[in-house]
């Protein structure tokens, strides 16, 4: 049986003020041009996934929006100065009904066959309840996942697994490599390229230097 597609909602901050502690990771490369191509990359893998039937980016920046729509996402404005959670609470409410799932934009290894994995994963197991994939060092989330009708209820943020599993979502415990590979630090990075980068990320390290 066909399982039914879901809506990703995919947050991204407005590039000045993104990524703060990746700054200066690749030193020959502007860090706006990083920070986009992070988002960019998972975008591409997000629309690549035959589970994903439609990907929503909220965010207020013009370059981010321009890269969303060339990757077929749909572009939705940021809720002003109102942080993460918003932003994804924001995409839900706009998902339309169905399966919905709040992914982060810093997966630069992400691959589609993983990501579908950790989808099929969500759809199984007890009705009702909330999901979600803990980034690698596993204090962080990469991914929270809601059945029809359940709100998303995001609480990203410092220490977000703990408060996923606190609020009553249960933990995915796939092994999904490129999918809790976030990339926060220059550390970060050079792990994601052990992964394999995506297309616009690999071009930067190739060019930049470290990683
Ligand atoms: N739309 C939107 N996206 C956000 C916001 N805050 C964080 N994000 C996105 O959420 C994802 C996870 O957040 P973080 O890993 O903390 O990223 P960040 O805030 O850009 O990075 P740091 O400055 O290093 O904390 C990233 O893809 C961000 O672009 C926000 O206020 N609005
Ligand atoms: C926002 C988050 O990302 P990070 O901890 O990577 O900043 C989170 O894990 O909830």
């Amino acid at each position: 049986m066909t399982q039914p597609r879901w809506t990703l909602v995919v947050p991204v901050k407005h590039l000045a003020a993104a990524k703060s502690r990746l700054r200066g990771a690749l030193p020959a490369v502007p860090h706006e041009t990083l920070a986009l191509a992070l988002a960019a990359d998972t975008l591409r893998a997000a629309r690549a996934c035959p589970a994903v039937a439609q990907v929503l980016v909220v965010t207020d920046d013009p370059r981010v929006a321009a890269t969303a729509h060339a990757a077929g996402a749909r572009v939705l404005p940021d809720v002003p100065d109102a942080g993460l959670n918003a932003a994804f609470r924001h995409g839900a409410s706009a998902a339309g009904g169905g399966w919905v799932a709040g992914l982060t934009a810093d997966l630069p290894a992400l691959r589609p066959a993983e990501l579908a994995a950790a989808l099929r994963a969500a759809q199984a197991g007890p009705a009702g309840v909330r999901r979600f994939v803990a980034d690698a060092p596993g204090a962080g989330t990469v991914l929270l996942a809601a059945p029809p009708g359940v709100p998303l209820d995001p609480r990203f943020g410092v220490g977000s697994a703990a408060a996923h599993a606190a609020s009553g979502a249960v933990a995915l415990t796939g092994d999904w490599p490129s999918l809790r590979r976030d990339v926060d630090t220059a550390g970060d990075l050079a792990a994601a390229a052990q992964l394999g980068l995506g297309p616009c990320t690999a071009v930067l390290t190739a060019a930049g230097c470290p990683a």
